[in-house]
Order: structure tokens, then sequence, then C-alpha cells
């Protein structure tokens, strides 16, 4: 909670403290007990406020090393960091996300600000726990369990004295402090709607988490008013076999529980029933009759929900596709109403799933959930017992009640299976069979289950390949290769200029922020051999370091970019010619080798042989 004391009453409960132990009142009514404890536990520690505080930044790789680790938590916060992003550029601040031990793991804002906060080693590296850093709100809040704002001298070491920062802990789905959200400004500017803006924020990373982990199964969303169901300020209740398993702080504190009810405490003591699983909200009792509404839905339905956000959160948009695609696109829609399987084929991030979703959402089956699977991220010993579901006790550590697995969870939507080359060959026969008689045999016996689900794979590989070399079925390629959408690389994609400009606005919400003519020009000549992700990322990257009415030159551009030899492409080029083109070019990258050049294309070898030296 925030204590509208002046500076001035801090610092001489400050001079109180660090010269007499606690003070006496009143001075301990003008700082939070919060911020006293934190003082007793740092002077306890021998922590010298009068001194600097003891840092040993990580270098440059270990930095590295430990972001790479944190992939995950950076990915889930990534759209709430933009949008908070956003407001601390206005408001001189920056963005701060740690890991559970307070380290920094990515500091954006305001370059005045974050130049002021790097005097005082609040950036990226650097470990800001309390017992290194003294009591600050990503420490502290870390330490406390709970959302505070540390403003200016309630911070334990005098330099840190410039800050007012404002932090809330990440907690997973089971508990456990995974990290902290953090948005500092300078000590002299009021940010008095700051630890509103993180706490929602967190609210928003700690809902994606179960959209994450728990896709494909039922999560209980309640709340008291009807009106927050829907919002990130919802409860979440996960039940496995009636037994809680996950939950989120809201959801906890409406049934008069803690994290300890996890794995301990079944549906029937916290809720008085458990609502249908039509998707609707049901009205229902906590177990001390307090009213609630609740509602369940599916795990992949959940996946596209868009939660609103504390500011308007940009809308999901659909893929930007040449004309040529979009109408394959359409095609595709007709291919799911008449039940034929589509397959799509790209390089890496060229917007397969992207894609695949489209075609759900514009298909008949967008009430249903959209399954996705990545073949080649499931391990191959998991992805039988994940796609078929299993029965009770069908192999040791199965769960007891078994499991729907995911053609089931599919049923009346779309399963969206990527990465269909890198499926074993003894799935191939068991999906093979799924597909020709339309029901799934779960793991250790049980009965067939009918499903109704609509198709779409996707693969960056030449299945035709795989088929020829005997590691892909010809039956089942023939069964889900009736109807093929080509994406192309960017690089042979038309209006690249337009594709950049369009992919700018869709990321970048400040309008001030705008790229320069040669900027745009580099971009567009670029070869892009990650395609939209890999553009996608430099231009969140070029935001970050644009400044308002100053379009971003490209000079800024990284140097790979800048020295790259822009791709001359005849405008009546055919989408043939420009493949081959590419083709050519990665050879010659890769002097000449093409096992290479095929791995840098995200294709197979035989092909870029088949392609260049026999077309
Ligand atoms: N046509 C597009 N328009 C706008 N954004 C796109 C487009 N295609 C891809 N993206 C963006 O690029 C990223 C990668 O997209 P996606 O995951 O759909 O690619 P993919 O082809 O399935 O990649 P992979 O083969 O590596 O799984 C996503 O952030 C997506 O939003």
């Amino acid at each position: 909670m925030r204590y509208e004391v002046s500076p001035r009453a801090v610092l001489a409960a400050r001079k109180q403290f660090f010269q007499h132990g606690r003070p006496e009142r009143p001075l301990n009514a003008l700082v939070s007990e919060p911020i006293l404890r934190s003082w007793q536990r740092c002077a306890d520690q021998g922590l010298d406020s009068a001194a600097l505080p003891r840092l040993e930044p990580l270098t440059a790789h270990e930095l590295r090393a430990i972001a790479e680790r944190h992939e995950r938590l950076r990915r889930l916060c990534r759209p709430e960091i933009e949008s908070l992003y956003a407001d601390a550029m206005q408001t001189g601040c920056v963005v701060v996300l740690t890991d559970a031990e307070g380290l920094i793991l990515d500091a954006l804002g305001n370059a005045d600000f974050a130049a002021r906060a790097a005097q005082v080693a609040l950036r990226p590296g650097v470990l800001w726990g309390e017992s290194s850093t003294g009591t600050n709100a990503v420490g502290t809040a870390l330490v406390e369990g709970r959302p505070i704002a540390v403003h200016g001298g309630e911070h334990y070491y005098d330099p840190h004295g410039i800050l007012s920062c404002s932090a809330a802990p990440i907690l997973d789905p089971y508990g456990q402090t995974v990290g902290a959200l953090d948005l500092s400004g300078p000590a002299a500017v009021d940010h008095r709607h700051a630890l509103g803006l993180v706490r929602m924020a967190v609210a928003q990373i700690e809902h994606r988490f179960f959209d994450e982990d728990f896709a494909g199964r039922r999560i209980l969303r309640l709340q008291s008013d009807r009106a927050l169901l829907g919002t990130a300020r919802e409860g979440v209740l996960v039940f496995e076999d009636d037994r809680l398993v996950a939950a989120n702080r809201t959801g906890l504190g409406l049934v008069g529980a803690d994290w300890s009810a996890l794995g301990e405490r079944q549906a029937g003591e916290l809720l008085d029933h458990l609502p249908r699983p039509d998707g609707e909200a049901h009205a229902l009792r906590g177990a001390d009759g307090s009213a609630l509404y609740a509602r369940f839905d599916a795990g992949p339905a959940i996946r596209q929900t868009v939660v609103p956000a504390p500011r308007p959160l940009r809308r999901v948009e659909g893929p930007l596709l040449g004309a040529a695609e979009r109408e394959a696109l359409a095609r595709a829609v007709r291919m799911v109403a008449a039940d034929v399987p589509v397959l799509i084929r790209g390089e890496t991030g060229t917007g397969k799933e992207l894609a695949a979703r489209e075609v759900h959402r514009l298909s008949a089956r967008a009430e249903g959930p959209f399954v996705a699977v990545n073949c080649a991220a499931i391990p191959e010993t998991l992805i039988e017992s994940e796609l078929f579901g299993y029965e009770e006790g069908a192999f040791t550590g199965a769960r007891r009640s078994g499991r729907r697995g995911l053609l089931r969870e599919a049923d009346g939507g779309v399963l969206f299976l990527d990465e269909i080359g890198d499926m074993p060959l003894s799935l191939q026969s068991r999906l093979l069979r799924v597909l020709q008689e339309r029901e799934v045999a779960p793991l250790g016996g049980g009965k067939p289950v009918k499903v109704d689900f609509a198709l779409v794979c996707a693969t960056h590989r030449d299945l035709r390949a795989l088929v020829e070399a005997g590691s892909f079925r010809q039956d089942l390629y023939f069964r889900i290769a009736h109807y093929t959408v080509e994406l192309p690389p960017l690089r042979a994609m038309e209006d690249r200029g337009g594709i950049v400009r369009a992919l700018w606005r869709r990321l970048v919400d400040d309008e001030r922020l705008t790229l320069a003519e040669g900027c745009e020009a580099r971009l567009a000549a670029y070869g892009w051999p990650g395609n939209f992700r890999q553009l996608a990322g430099t231009l969140r990257a070029l935001a970050a370091l644009a400044e308002p009415f100053l379009p971003v030159e490209e000079a800024m551009l990284p140097p790979d970019i800048v020295a790259a030899p822009a791709l001359s492409v005849p405008a009546e080029a055919t989408l043939d010619a420009l493949t081959v083109e590419a083709m050519r070019r990665a050879l010659d990258a890769c002097g000449g080798n093409v096992s290479q050049a095929a791995r840098k294309l995200g294709i197979n070898r035989s092909t870029l042989y088949r392609r260049l030296f026999h077309a």
C-alpha cells in the first residue's frame, strides 16, 4: 500500500531507524510495516545503508545463458512488458523483469532514465535480491511474497534514494515464485498508478501460464462479480480427478484456501458443486456459503481467449498475406468444411501456425477448440499418450483416472499437427487408423471413442522426400496432403516494403515511432532466413530503441542486415524463380555446401539438389 508521506518524513524515520534501531511512535507510522520489516532484515544481515551495495554483475556470456534458461518466462511476459513499456516511455520509467532471485533479465524503457538507473546498477545481469541490494521493490516483493512499492528514501541503500519502484512477484499455477515484474522511475516524480499497473500485468501473465500449461484440460474460472469473469481479475482453479492441482491467488482467495490446498483439497470441500462444462457462467456457492459465478472452459479454446488488459491490448490479428496465399487459405477453409485434411508447407517462421489458426477462425468450427500439437517438441515417448490418451493404469506413472488425449480434446474443432514430418513411424500408423476410422482407442485397451475434428498439418520439410527415404508413410502422406497451402518465404513475397510497414504498425502502438524510408527499404531488401518471426523480432528491437518523432534510421539496424546484399527481384518474377534465386543465394553463402544450405533454408537436401541441378 502507498504510504502518503513526505520524503522528508521518511528521511527522519530513516535517520532514527539507522541511528537508534526501530523508531518509536509516531515515526513508525511514517513507514509501512513491510518496509520496516525489510530494513530490519537488512540490518540483521549487517548491510551498511550508507555504503555502496556490493554488486557482482554477470558477464554478457553468463547473462545470455541465464536469459536463455528463462526463455519461457520472458516469452510469457512479453506482451505485458511491451504494454508497460509504452507507458514507461511516456512517464520516464523502465520496466524490469527479474528471475525468482531478483536477477534482472530485461530492463526496457525511457533511455534518459535507463541511463540514470544504470548508474545504480538497475540493469540486466545485476541481482536486486533484498539480501544483496537491500530494501527495494523487487527484492522485498520477492521476500514478502506480495506486490510492494518502495519510494526514494524507503530504499535501504542511500544511492537508491533516486528511485521509486513498484514490483510484484510472478507465481506459476503451483504457487512457485518464478520472477518479478517492476516499474521503476525517478523518485521525484509521482508514480501513483505504477503499482496498480504492475499488479494487473502480473495477473495477465499468471493467466498465460494456465493457458499454456493446461491447454487441453478443463480450467474453472470464477469470481464473485460476474462481470469480472473473463478478465485478469478472475480466479482460476484446475481440478484433476476432482482434486485441486493448480490455481491462482484470486481463485484460492475466493474459495477460502491457500497454496497448501493444492494436491490436497477436493472440489466438494471448496465449492457446493462444479458448473456444467458448457462454457456458460453458472451461480454456485463457496464452502462458506458465499455467492460465486463460475464457468468451465476447455483448455485449447482458452489459448485463444484475449483477456482484457489494464490498457487496451493490441487486437489479435491474422497473418499478413499476399493475394495468392489469401486465396489459398480461403480454399483451405472450404476443405475443412468438406472434411478434407489441409497441409501447410513453408520454411520456419513463415506463419504456418498463424495460418492454421486463421483457417480455424474462418471455418464453421471456429466455436470449437483449436488444439495445436508440435510433433517435434513432444518427446517421442510422450507423443502417443499425449495424442491418443490412456486408460487408468495403462503404464507406470499413468494418472489414476487416465487421460483423454489431444485427439479427443480437438473434438468439434481443429487439430493442428505441427512438424508432422517429425512424427515417429509407429505413431504414423496409429494416426492413419484414427483418420480412417474416425475413432480413437486410448492406450491400455480402452473402448474406441468417436472423434470429429478437422485436420490441419504443417511441415517445413519435403514430405515426398521423406516418403522416398522411408521415414514417412506413403499412405499417411496421401491422406493428409490432399490440399497443400505453400507459404512463401518472406524474401519471395511481393511488396515487402508494405509488409514491413504493416507489421511495424501492428507491433508498435506508439504512432510517434516510425521507420525512416531508407531503413524501411533496407528491411524490405534483406533476405530474412527466419522469415516473419525474425522480422518481427527485429522490429520489436528497433521499437525499443526508437524515440518519438525521430524516425528510426538505417544506422540503427543490426550490422548483418546493413551488410547483406539487397535482394534484387524483378517485379514480374515468379514464385518459382524467386525460390530458386533464394536457394542459389543460400548455396553461395554456404560456399557451395549443399547440406549446409539446405539446413539454412529449412528444406531437405534432396529438394535443394532437385530444384537447383535438375530444374
Ligand atoms: N504472415 C504473417 N503475418 C504476420 N505475422 C506473422 C506472419 N507469419 C508469421 N508471423 C509471426 O511470426 C511468428 C512465427 O509464426 P508461426 O509460429 O506461425 O510460424 P511457423 O511457420 O509455424 O514457424 P515454425 O515452423 O518455426 O513453427 C509469430 O510471432 C507470428 O505472429
